[in-house]
């Protein structure tokens, strides 16, 4: 039987979300290694100028690594900050070494807002999209907030009639976040693109 077609997207949510919080921290370690090394080409080569990526959380890919290498190419970061009054709406907001920081609802860090720091999302080349689980069509399953379902409908509409529509979305994940076959919904937008440690996934995706 598949490991997820009997299974809700809750359930599937808890159940990956708790594999990914059991990796050891010389796992994780290993893991962010991996990721910058897979990462650092695919960056360079497309000349890549702004980025959204996050902070990790709840067992997510550790990305500290990825960004400061990111800061040395002179590479910019963008990190999601939570709408204050739009809700299941992400701003972006750039991050460097100074930005003051604080705790979002759900306890993760993000750059304080302020109007000056946000850039367009369309002004951004990739959005490095965190997830909790991922098939091998693309399809992908978030923490329940919606908030890059919303974030990537733009760019989902611009795919159908150009491959290459900006910002391009690639998901990062733990190869344990992998599973048969995730329960799709109308709303979801499912990536072009998953990174994890070991593996590099590129999916052309039904428009
Ligand atoms: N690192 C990281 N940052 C991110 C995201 C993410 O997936 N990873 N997001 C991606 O969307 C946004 C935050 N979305 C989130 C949605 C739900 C929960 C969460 O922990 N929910 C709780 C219960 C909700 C509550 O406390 O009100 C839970 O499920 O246990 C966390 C983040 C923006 N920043
Ligand atoms: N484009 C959209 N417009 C309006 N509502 C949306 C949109 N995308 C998602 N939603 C709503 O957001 C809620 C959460 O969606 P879902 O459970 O698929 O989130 P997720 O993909 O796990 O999270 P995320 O995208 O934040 O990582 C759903 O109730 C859904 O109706």
């Amino acid at each position: 039987m598949s490991n997820s077609t009997l299974i809700s997207p809750n359930q599937l949510r808890k159940t990956i979300r708790q594999r990914r919080q059991q990796l050891t921290a010389p796992e994780q370690v290993k893991a962010s290694q991996l990721l910058l090394e897979q990462l650092a080409q695919r960056l360079l080569i497309n000349k890549v100028k702004n980025i959204a990526i996050y902070l990790s959380n709840d067992g997510e890919l550790e990305t500290e690594l990825v960004i400061k290498w990111c800061w040395k190419q002179g590479i910019t970061t963008y990190l999601p900050v939570i709408h204050p009054f739009s809700k299941g709406h992400l701003l972006f907001l750039h991050y460097h070494q100074d930005s003051v920081m604080q705790t979002n609802k759900y306890g993760i860090l993000e750059p304080k807002l302020n109007i000056q720091n946000i850039i367009p999302a369309q002004n951004l080349d990739i959005i490095f999209t965190p997830l909790v689980a991922f098939d091998t069509k693309g399809n992908r399953i978030g923490m329940g907030g919606g908030f890059y379902d919303r974030t990537l409908a733009k760019w989902y509409q611009d795919y159908r009639t150009n491959p290459h529509a900006t910002p391009r979305p690639i998901g990062i994940a733990h190869d344990c976040q992998k599973v048969e076959d995730i329960p799709t919904q109308s709303w979801d937008i499912p990536l072009p693109e998953i990174i994890t440690p070991t593996q590099h996934f590129t999916f052309s995706l039904h428009k």
